[in-house]
């Protein structure tokens, strides 16, 4: 049993804090690249960058709508710049690529791990007969299902590369999950989203997915709820003891 409702015939996975704990190696990489670049700008006085600016700013989206909502929310716009500008360029892509360069060092040194109660709940989803896809804001995403070893569960997956190929919007957006659920060839409203971020979970809502789980591992399943999530859980297997 999957704790799904009985409409639900596919899962739509986000990745990093949903199936991996790949998400505070994100938050980290934002967090030294974006105190560098204000310390740079601003001098020693700086202010920093927070949880909460991550939570409301960064987390679920592509790359570059990171750079460009956090930024904005500090009252700087950059000029967006090429997709291979040098890391210290001032530009959109080139803060970008700063934090690519830093998270990959991460992931490299530190590996990626899934969660053990998502790859029960990935197990019980195959057994139910469900089908699967991952959707990702992360043009790593590959690299990251690989590294934990959760390729083989995953049917599509639609990640940063799909999305800046196809032109979609990045979450909050729904885009992403419209192309996982037409990947699988599954109505929205038979599909459900697994999202920790409050980007995610509204992109969930906004595209009339039948079910929202929101996947609560950093505080926040009040503001999960409130941007759309149906139920919050703190891990999957949650959704399993709940059988
Ligand atoms: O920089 P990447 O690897 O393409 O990832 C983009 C975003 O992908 C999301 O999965 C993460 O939640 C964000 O933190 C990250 O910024």
């Amino acid at each position: 049993m999957t704790g799904l409702p009985e409409t639900i015939t596919a899962c739509l996975f986000d990745l990093d804090g949903v199936l991996t704990g790949t998400a505070i190696l994100h938050r980290e990489a934002w967090k030294r690249t974006f105190d560098e670049f204000l310390r740079a700008r601003d001098g020693a006085g700086f202010s920093e960058f927070t949880d909460h600016d991550y939570a409301a700013f960064v987390d679920g989206r592509p790359r570059a709508d990171g750079v460009r909502e956090f930024l904005r929310s500090r009252g700087i716009v950059l000029p967006e710049g090429d997709p291979d500008d040098p890391v210290d360029a001032p530009t959109v892509n080139g803060v970008g690529n700063r934090k690519n360069e830093l998270v990959l060092k991460i992931i490299d040194e530190r590996g990626v791990n899934p969660y053990p109660g998502s790859v029960r709940y990935l197990e019980a989803v195959k057994a139910a007969g469900l089908r699967i896809a991952v959707v990702t804001s992360s043009a790593n995403g590959a690299k990251v299902l690989d590294g934990a070893d959760l390729s083989k569960y995953v049917e599509a997956r639609i990640d940063g590369i799909v999305i800046r190929e196809q032109h979609l919007r990045g979450k909050p957006a729904p885009d992403s999950f419209l192309a996982g659920a037409a990947a699988l060839g599954v109505e929205p409203a038979h599909a459900a989203v697994f999202e920790d971020a409050q980007s995610g979970v509204q992109a969930g809502k906004a595209g009339g997915f039948g079910y929202v789980v929101g996947v609560n591992r950093a505080d926040q399943a009040g503001e999960l709820r409130a941007h759309g999530a149906d139920i919050v859980v703190d891990d999957l297997a949650d959704l399993l003891e709940d059988q």
